[in-house]
């Protein structure tokens, strides 16, 4: 029987990054697809450790050949799904104005201004300095203005990050329904987690462990608070001609890697538009499945796991048919977790760091900085 004392001590990783292919169209023919992974023993405090292990040991070869994976098992029943994309499609088809009323305020400037939270119009968001043909909704966890060293710009104002949501008032009940839903994916993001501390043998909690005691609960303890983040998503059909042969110029999310933990990524069933790039260097249709979560890994999981596993590329181009809409949630660290390498990752990959290590929220901020401000080419 396959015990993970037998598979996590990777032998011989590879840590070549993949070559960026040119930007042309040319994508992995299916039948090759994404590992399906069966969280439902994670969630399950009765369920027995076998099960746990044979989870575990999927999601740990998922995570070293994918990054990617499809999600099974999560408890949240499809007429939940549908509902969400269904309240986020309602969103998107109001007049500007409407979506106006909680366009997100400017970050810099004298007067402070949140900045992240909030309505983002077409093109907006830039990625590699290209335009996003997208428009979209950033909800992110409460701030916690009573914590000492966080407080708000000044009567009224908030830094970049902080200030309250700023919820669709239409469809009237779309506020609710997601707050119940971020409630359940919460409780997904922490089984997720946990199973992947117990994938790369981390080993048993000890008494009196802290938050950076390096025991498979590690990432657990750093996402207790997590500053996650709901993002509803709507993408119109991208319509420059295609020229053959020519490099794609126009994305609908331009290639990128996620930033925390994990992306629980839900979309409405438009075939063709998001993108994985594989090892071999091909890019590879990831499909949705009917309620399953398309999920990957980011940036702070590749940093504490020093590259056993890596936060994979991916984008969106969509010219299918019909208007778009994905509501991706990720569950990150906790604002003020510090991100490093773990050692035990670190002695298995040979003993250089790749990082020295930051918080999750100076490395967002950077992130949330160059997502709206950073310079567009052409
Ligand atoms: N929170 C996340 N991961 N959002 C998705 C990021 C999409 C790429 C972004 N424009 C960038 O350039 O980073
Ligand atoms: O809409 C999608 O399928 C993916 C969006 C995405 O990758 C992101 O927002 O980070
Ligand atoms: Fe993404």
């Amino acid at each position: 029987m396959d015990t993970l004392s037998e598979i996590d001590t990777h032998p011989n990783p590879s840590f070549s990054v993949p070559p960026t292919p040119p930007n042309t169209m040319e994508t992995t023919p299916s039948p090759q697809s994404l590992p399906i992974i069966d969280i439902s023993p994670f969630l399950d405090p009765s369920s027995p450790p076998s099960t746990c292990q044979q989870t575990a040991i999927a999601t740990n070869r998922a995570c070293i050949d994918y990054g990617f994976f499809y999600l099974t098992g999560h408890g949240i029943p499809i007429s939940k799904l549908d509902q969400v994309i269904s309240l986020a499609r309602q969103f998107f088809a109001l007049p500007v104005a409407e979506k106006n009323k909680i366009k997100r305020h400017d970050a810099g400037g004298p007067e402070g201004g949140d900045g992240a939270r909030g309505y983002q119009a077409m093109g907006e968001n830039i990625t590699l300095g290209r335009r996003d043909v997208q428009e979209a909704v950033d909800l992110y966890r409460e701030w916690d203005h009573s914590e000492k060293g966080v407080a708000a710009g000044g009567e009224g104002t908030y830094k970049t990050l902080q200030g309250p949501n700023l919820w669709p008032e239409q469809p009237e009940e779309l506020k609710e329904v997601y707050l119940d839903y971020i409630d359940q994916l919460m409780k997904v993001g922490e089984a997720i987690v946990r199973a992947m501390g117990v994938a790369l043998n981390l080993g048993k909690p000890v008494e009196g462990a802290d938050k950076n005691t390096e025991d498979e609960e590690v990432f657990v303890r750093n996402t207790n608070k997590s500053f996650w983040v709901m993002r509803m998503i709507g993408y119109p059909k991208l319509e420059t001609p295609l020229v053959e042969g020519g490099d794609v110029t126009e994305f609908s999310c331009g290639e990128h890697t996620d930033y925390g933990c994990v992306t629980l990524l839900l979309a409405d069933p438009t075939p063709g538009a998001l993108q994985v790039l594989l090892k071999t260097g091909k890019w590879l249709n990831a499909d949705p499945i009917p309620g399953a979560f398309v999920v990957n890994i980011g940036e702070m999981i590749e940093r504490w796991t020093n590259g056993l596993w890596k936060s994979t590329r991916h984008r969106v181009i969509h010219r299918g048919d019909g208007y778009r809409v994905s509501v991706p949630f990720f569950y990150e660290p906790n604002f003020k977790a510090l991100v490093k390498p773990l050692r035990k990752c670190v002695e298995r990959t040979g003993g250089e760091m790749v990082h020295e290590g930051n918080t999750y929220g100076d490395h967002l901020l950077g992130k949330v900085f160059n997502n709206f401000y950073s310079e567009v080419i052409d």
